[in-house]
């Protein structure tokens, strides 16, 4: 039998390898269960190993050593590469390995198709009619044409309704006339808009005989085909660096007065007609399909993140020796140490977690999108709560889980040789795009009060709110009961849940009933309202990890995620525990003993956590990380990677004879006086 874990190779840091000799389970067929089938696992690596075969489509450096200029240059020139082997290295209508290939050759920076591919062609195959996607849809995907989604504006994002770029209806010419009549109507911020696209999905306010429609989508063309210049009456531009994701050109446009025809508004579900006349689409909030499609994927993203973070410091963690633990034996290495265990192993749980929870919501989301097409429209409301709440919830998370990576890496950690502050910047942009996070936990809040106001009412309630109309426990039974279940765990984050959700629902009806206006009521209750979102969150991640384990066939891959989950299920409820102490639902005694079963997985987890970090099979040059290396060669490498700082080009700067050489001069002299 060959090894479990599959990353063994001769050469190895002997550290690295004496960790990857201990795996209990194969860690191949644990990426079936991260990537949800062997096939999918296959193919990730067949992807890898192609693309490791094609020079041009190498890094040209390491790209913390890029400047921006040279970021935005280096993705392009690969986008153009990728596209001329495009059909060879991957099946273009799996989502699923076009984005691995982009993680691969590219990362996560960003690339003048970024947007293209995850919002414009996804909005055109769900709002455009069949004529339109003739016309534009069939174009982008062939990248003849390249577009992005421009909907938020400088002075609105998360409030769409006062979105201020106008969509005027002039019946005698059969147009629209977009407008952007203010300086902060501009559209800013959308991905790809600066310079890279020549098309977009406008979203702007329709008014028709001055009537206020609420936002609609427009195609509009920015650019000339053939010589990439704005066309007439449209200024465009890149709004400047970020924080991070500075391979893309982030854009801003303003609109003066642009007439498009009537038949650019994307008329799937909504239609205006020639003479002006409206027709409502089925539901209200169908033209929102592109935000929904982004929000249903970002907790595969996340994951894939958090993983690739953890995946560094996990394996840096286990080649860095620092100190003892017995004063007798040699220093131990940096994973030996409780403090590191309990700083890193939560988040791979989490990782996991997200992956699973990430695989439901997809799968709810593909059956919303197909129920769409028929105007079909009854789970929208559904999955639009469940992915406002794991949006939020996800990105919070990741961005805590990375931070921890980050700094338990110690002072390499901050070098972007660990390249883990990159991913940290890219991760937490989710917390702001696709709806700033609070205002997301509001949507999901909104619909735990329906569904509280129902049960109030005597009425039964089913779905992802079941719980709320189910039996509760006055006590937990954790602890309390022979069996060792994560019933007794889930039910313990139900009546958690449950308690805020009807804690919230109550402060916010006696605040109507004192005849406060709803808006300032909620307004009042917000800070309850997100605590309730956020425990109803947990608790689907929660549960959506233990349905995934009890599926498992294999024992030992069962037996491997088990205590993961058991890992989380106590992390997770020890981080939450205040909201069932208050009520006597935990007591003392049951939270000592979830503490102590919290130490247990740790060192149940310890051998494994190479071999955990390994199984999401992230290749050396998409982690693009000297720490994480496979091979666990670090400061040697370290070494090489500093060699490419152009501060080393020559061993003195021309700043010495500028500024330093007088400064020390002008010391020294005056230390002679
Ligand atoms: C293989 C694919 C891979 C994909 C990979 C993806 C990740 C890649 C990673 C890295 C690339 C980077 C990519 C970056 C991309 C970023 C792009 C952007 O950021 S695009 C801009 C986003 N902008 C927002 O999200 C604004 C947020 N605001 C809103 O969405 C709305 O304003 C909202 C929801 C807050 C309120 O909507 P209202 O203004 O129309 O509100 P009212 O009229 O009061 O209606 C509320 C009712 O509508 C329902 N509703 C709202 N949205 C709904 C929906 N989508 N579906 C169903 N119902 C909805 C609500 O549940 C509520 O219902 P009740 O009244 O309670 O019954
Ligand atoms: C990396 C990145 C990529 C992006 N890509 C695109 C893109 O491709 N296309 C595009 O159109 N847009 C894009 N955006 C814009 C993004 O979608 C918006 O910035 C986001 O929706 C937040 O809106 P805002 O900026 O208006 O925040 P604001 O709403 O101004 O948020 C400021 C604060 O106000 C609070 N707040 C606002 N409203 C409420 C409320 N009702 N209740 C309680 N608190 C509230 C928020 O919680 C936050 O704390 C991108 C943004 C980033 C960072």
């Amino acid at each position: 039998m060959g090894n479990l874990n599959k990353e063994i190779r001769d050469g190895d840091h002997p550290d690295i390898t004496e960790e990857r000799l201990k795996s209990t389970f194969d860690t191949h067929k644990m990426a079936a269960q991260i990537y949800n089938s062997q096939r999918a696992a296959d193919r990730r690596n067949e992807i890898t190993s192609a693309v490791l075969k094609i020079p041009e489509l190498q890094d040209i450096k390491p790209l913390p050593f890029l400047s921006r200029e040279e970021k935005v240059e280096e993705a392009a020139r690969k986008i153009g590469i990728l596209s001329e082997h495009l059909y060879d290295l991957v099946n273009v209508n799996d989502g699923a390995e076009l984005y691995h290939l982009n993680n691969v050759v590219i990362g996560g920076e960003g690339n003048p198709l970024a947007l293209h591919g995850v919002m414009f062609i996804p909005v055109l195959q769900a709002q455009a009619t069949d004529e339109q996607k003739k016309k534009w849809l069939y174009r982008a995907m062939k990248r003849e044409i390249i577009g992005t989604y421009a909907q938020t504006e400088m002075g609105h994002g998360s409030n769409l309704r006062k979105l201020e770029t106008t969509a005027t209806y002039d019946k005698a010419t059969e147009e629209f006339v977009l407008n952007s009549p203010t300086t902060t109507s501009m559209k800013w911020w959308p991905g790809n808009l600066g310079k890279s696209t020549n098309y977009a999905v406008v979203v702007a306010t329709l008014i028709i005989n001055e009537k206020d429609y609420g936002p609609h989508s427009f195609m509009v063309q920015l650019r000339d085909e053939n010589t990439h210049k704005p066309l007439p009456n449209i200024e465009v531009g890149d709004i400047g660096p970020k924080m991070a994701y500075n391979a893309t050109d982030n854009g801003f446009l303003k609109l003066n007065h642009l007439r498009i025809p009537r038949t650019n508004m994307l008329m799937k579900h909504v239609k205006v007609e020639k003479d002006g006349t409206y027709i409502k689409p089925p539901h209200a909030k169908m033209s929102y399909s592109a935000m929904v499609h982004v929000r249903a994927h970002m907790n595969n993203t996340m994951a894939y993140f958090l993983a690739s973070s953890l995946t560094i410091a996990v394996r840096y963690s286990s080649i860095r020796r620092q100190g003892h633990i017995n004063p007798k034996e040699p220093e131990v290495k940096v994973l030996e140490y409780q403090t590191q265990q309990h700083r890193l192993f939560p988040h791979i749980a989490r990782a996991y977690a997200f992956s699973f929870a990430g695989a439901e919501t997809v799968r709810l989301y593909e059956k919303v999108k197909k129920d769409m097409e028929s105007g079909e429209t009854e789970l929208m409301a559904d999955l639009h709560a469940l992915t406002s709440g794991l949006k939020s919830v996800v990105t919070y998370l990741t961005m805590q889980g990375i931070e921890q990576a980050r700094q338990s890496c110690g002072g390499h950690g901050y070098s972007m040789a660990s390249y883990i502050s990159e991913i940290y910047g890219i991760a937490i942009g989710g917390c702001t795009y696709e709806g700033e996070n609070m205002v997301m936990l509001l949507q999901l809040a909104r619909y735990l009060m329906k569904a509280a106001k129902a049960v109030k009412e005597g009425k039964k309630v089913e779905g992802l709110v079941g719980y709320l109309s189910a039996p509760d426990n006055r006590h937990s039974l954790i602890d309390r009961t022979p069996e060792k279940s994560y019933d007794t765990y889930l039910k313990t984050f139900e009546h958690i849940a449950r308690q805020q959700i009807f804690r919230a629902f109550d402060k916010l009806e006696k605040m109507l009933t004192s005849g406060l206006p709803h808006s300032e009521a909620w307004n009042k209750c917000s800070v309850e309202l997100t605590r309730a979102s956020r425990l109803h969150t947990r608790l689907f991640i929660a549960q959506a990890f233990a349905r995934r384990v009890h599926d498992v066939v294999d024992f030992h891959i069962k037996e491997a995620l088990d205590d993961l989950l058991h890992l989380h299920l106590n992390y997770e409820l020890l981080d939450v525990a205040s909201y069932a102490l208050e009520d006597g639902h935990l007591c003392g005694e049951q939270m000592n003993f979830i503490r102590s079963e919290l130490y247990r997985s740790l060192g149940k987890i310890r051998p494994n956590a190479v071999s955990y970090v390994d199984a999401w099979e992230l290749s050396d040059m998409e982690l693009r990380s000297v720490l994480g290396r496979r091979d666990g060669h670090v400061y040697e490498n370290l070494y090489k990677w500093a060699q490419n700082s152009s501060l080393n080009r020559t061993d003195v700067l021309p700043v010495f004879e500028k500024y330093l050489k007088p400064l020390m001069m002008s010391a020294r002299k005056n230390s002679k006086l």
